[in-house]
């Protein structure tokens, strides 16, 4: 179900982490907003941002990291500017993780049971009786028998350990869960039958979600809408179904080639080249040394956001031309003629 006020806004956000006084501008003007119940797919490459805006909306930032603008409200409350302990509250209850790796989420000399019961029990008064039932209730949502509730993690194949780590992010029925690639260990069936749960799970309980991912292909079969990012900033957003049929960032369209079924091309073609190291100083459109559309504005000017009518929004000064660009882009010929790729 679908409200119209949104669940969390985020508006102007920019973290950056300091190594030896050294800025890395890990997350530029990030806005973006999740309504309730809605299904969010935040992709990119490695190092575009991911893990820093998720860690940020959770507070769970490293000591070298720093929000140095911006607002994350939630139900009226900026969760930047709330106090730890507060914050603390609202992990788990309000917000859960659902990481990349069960094996770092569960504790491997304790049983599953007691684990979730703790964890439970950090915040609500219940019973231990109580909390045991409700460990069995959440191991049937996740389709893995309540009787194996008290083995140890090492007992659980890969795909139920992860269900084990679905059925702690819904033990406190929170309002968003945010999955951090959440089968990526996994093989494809099972990958398949964990997305499928999760999504029944989803409708029937009514929480949002953000699936984070390098993979478009999982957010065009899971989420209604995107946020395509790239070097700390989302370059595109909007309704799923509307960016990958008419992509307006050649960003989004390298990424959709790289998918053959979704880019509708023979092979799958790769972007050349890197995202750049965010610890030097970047000038123009992020994307621009490995754009084959790049012209010299785009190398000395960050764009505007624009919003097109049906609410998608993009980051490209050329964006008017991508029906264009879609086209060439079809051919591995025009991503060999971007200037500065390096592969
Ligand atoms: N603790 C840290 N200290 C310094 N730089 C960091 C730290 N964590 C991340 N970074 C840098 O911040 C940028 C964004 O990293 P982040 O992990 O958020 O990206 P990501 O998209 O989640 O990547 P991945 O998919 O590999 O997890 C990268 O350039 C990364 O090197």
């Amino acid at each position: 179900m679908q409200g119209t006020d949104p669940l969390v806004q985020i508006q102007n956000l920019d973290v950056s982490y300091y190594t030896k006084g050294v800025q890395a501008k890990a997350l530029h003007n990030i806005g973006m907003e999740i309504l309730p119940g809605e299904r969010l797919g935040l992709v990119g490459e490695s190092g575009c941002g991911k893990s820093t805006l998720l860690k940020t909306i959770m507070g769970v930032l490293p000591p070298n990291g720093k929000v140095n603008r911006g607002s994350i409200e939630m139900d009226g409350r900026n969760l930047i500017e709330m106090d730890e302990k507060l914050r603390r509250q609202t992990r788990w209850a309000e917000i859960s993780m659902i990481t990349q790796s069960a094996l770092n989420a569960l504790n491997p000399v304790q049983r599953i049971d007691r684990q979730i019961i703790e964890a439970i029990r950090t915040h609500q008064a219940m019973s231990k009786e109580q909390a045991a039932e409700r460990v069995s209730e959440l191991f049937g949502m996740v389709g893995v028998d309540p009787a194996r509730a008290r083995d140890y993690p090492h007992q659980f194949s890969g795909g139920m350990r992860q269900r084990a780590v679905i059925a702690m992010a819904l033990a406190l029925s929170p309002q968003l869960i945010i999955a951090d690639e959440p089968t990526t260990a996994l093989d494809v069936i099972v990958q398949d039958q964990i997305f499928s749960r999760l999504r029944q799970l989803q409708q029937d309980r009514g929480f949002a979600m953000i699936l984070v991912t390098h993979d478009i292909a999982l957010v065009v079969e899971n989420c209604q809408k995107i946020c395509v990012m790239y070097a700390g900033m989302i370059i595109e957003a909007g309704n799923t179904r509307d960016i990958i049929q008419k992509p307006r960032h050649p960003y989004t369209i390298g990424l959709i080639n790289a998918v053959s079924v979704l880019g509708s091309v023979t092979a799958p073609i790769a972007i050349p080249g890197s995202p750049p190291n965010l610890f030097e100083n970047l000038e123009g459109c992020r994307f621009a040394p490995r754009c084959p559309f790049a012209s010299a504005l785009c190398h000395q000017k960050i764009p505007e956001p624009t919003t097109l009518e049906n609410g998608q929004k993009v980051l490209c000064h050329h964006w008017s031309k991508a029906d264009e660009f879609s086209k060439l882009a079809k051919s591995p010929e025009t991503w060999m003629q971007s200037t500065t790729a390096t592969t």
